[in-house]
């Protein structure tokens, strides 16, 4: 939950105004093009930086208030660090001995299948080994919230698609809540039943995915009109014209792409372009 959270870096404003009420329970996917404040909004529900005004609480708790609430959070950093010097295996017994509710079958299990030597160095692995490692860290330890920073840009679209499944597994096997940020929709679109567009630091939508596609729509020209463009995201005010002048004009539900699409490509500077998908309630 953040209530008029913001954070300022020296001069610029990495979020704005931020209020959010997420109910437990869900995938929530965080979408926002690079420098949005995706990394800002999550660093802030871990506790990793302070907030220059408003507040966070994470499952009715201040952020890393205590050890108790450090171990219900699961956190993989964009960059996640890890121990160079410490190999896969001596990875998962620190993560054992750190961790009270660690899960070792399914570190094992998971390590196993991605095919990684445990005896290798941390520093020896690539990219996507080191962050499929502080996956199965983060979701070995079994917490209450797994907060991940795009947690699958590095790994191979197999390993990716694992990634998903295990995610999902695990979600309904531990009554697990998480936050992902992702740029690939599509991911999204796989695991995620709540939905957070963040641009230019500020929120511009949030709330389940059902409810967002139900509330809004495409506005598409009917076939034979002479406008032929293609459907598109189009104002408010455009949408009213339209469809007062041709009815016809057809104005299916929007795919979750649509959605984030719309939202992405709106202006959210003051005077700026409003295009947005119409929302029908
Ligand atoms: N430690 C920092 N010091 C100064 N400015 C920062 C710092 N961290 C982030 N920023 C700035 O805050 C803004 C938001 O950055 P943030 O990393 O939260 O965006 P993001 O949405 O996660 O981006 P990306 O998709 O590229 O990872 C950017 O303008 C960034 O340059």
């Amino acid at each position: 939950m953040a209530d008029a959270l913001s954070k300022r870096y020296r001069t610029t404003w990495a979020l704005t105004d931020c209020n959010l009420s997420i109910p437990a329970g869900h995938v929530v996917g965080l979408v926002g093009p690079n420098g949005a404040g995706k990394s800002t909004l999550l660093n802030l529900a871990v506790g990793l930086t302070p907030p220059t005004s408003g507040s966070v609480e994470v499952l009715g708790r201040g952020p890393g208030s205590s050890r108790a609430q450090l171990a219900r959070v699961g956190f993989v950093a964009q960059n996640p660090s890890l121990y160079t010097a410490l190999s896969v295996v001596d990875h998962l017994k620190l993560g054992a001995r750190l961790n009270r509710t660690w899960d070792a079958p399914y570190a094992q299990r998971r390590i196993d299948r991605l095919g990684v030597d445990p005896g290798r160095r941390a520093g020896g692995l690539s990219g996507g080994q080191l962050a499929q490692l502080a996956l199965t860290m983060a979701i070995a330890k079994r917490p209450e919230l797994l907060i991940l920073d795009e947690p699958v840009a590095s790994v191979d679209p197999l390993a990716r698609r694992d990634f998903l499944t295990d995610l999902a597994d695990a979600v309904g096997e531990a009554d697990m809540s998480v936050i992902l940020s992702s740029h690939l929709i599509t991911d999204l679109e796989r695991v995620c039943d709540y939905l957070i567009v963040l641009t230019s630091a500020r929120v511009q939508v949030a709330g389940p995915v059902k409810e967002l596609l139900a509330g809004h729509r495409v506005v598409a020209p009917p076939d034979d009109a002479d406008d032929r463009r293609s459907p598109s995201v189009i104002s408010i005010g455009e949408l009213a014209d339209r469809a007062a002048q041709d009815p016809a004009w057809s104005a299916p539900q929007p795919s979750l792409e649509d959605l984030v699409l719309a939202y992405l490509s709106r202006d959210p500077t003051p005077g700026g372009n409003r295009t947005v998908l119409e929302a029908r309630q």
